[in-house]
């Protein structure tokens, strides 16, 4: 998995068209979105991840919440991004990891923003530009490390 942290005064997505065949479902309020004061998390899920999708979530939210403590940021927005890596996982693993990275950020407190997964979209981002605003991780499975 590849993750980009931008801490930013804002996020906000529109979105335009289907990029992929079958596309998340979703309602017409979630066309378009906003967050301010937020962390946003670009994400990459690779096909390494297909290994063991569980384990990878769980570093991913540790690594998320590790940054959110130290910028101190309580919104958090996750941002479905497959322009981190030329090893995607396939979409349903994609997705099914994305949503569980939402869930157990809100289970720990936080309010969690998802844009919808599937779909070309048009965003725009204001980072902050301290020294902590933009960061990246790659976060890979044990099992793929012994190879
Ligand atoms: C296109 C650009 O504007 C938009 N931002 C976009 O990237 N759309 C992606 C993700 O929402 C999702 N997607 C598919 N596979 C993956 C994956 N492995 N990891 C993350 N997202 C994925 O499916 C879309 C097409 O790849």
């Amino acid at each position: 998995m590849r993750v980009l942290l931008i801490h930013s005064d804002y996020i906000e997505y529109e979105v335009k068209d289907k990029a992929l065949k079958n596309p998340e479902l979703i309602s017409d309020e979630m066309k378009k979105g906003r967050m301010d004061e937020v962390l946003v998390a670009f994400i990459s899920v690779e096909k390494v991840d297909e290994k063991n999708p569980n384990e990878i979530v769980d570093k991913a939210v540790e690594e998320i919440v590790n940054v959110a403590k130290q910028v101190k940021a309580e919104n958090l927005f996750v941002y479905p991004f497959a322009h981190l890596s030329s090893e995607l996982a396939k979409p349903s693993v994609a997705l099914e990891v994305l949503k569980k990275i939402e869930e157990k950020l809100k289970e720990k407190g936080y309010n969690v923003g998802r844009a919808p997964f599937g779909y070309y979209k048009a965003f725009k981002i204001s980072c902050k530009g301290h020294p902590l605003a933009e960061l990246s991780r790659t976060i890979v499975p044990e099992a793929a490390k012994e190879e």
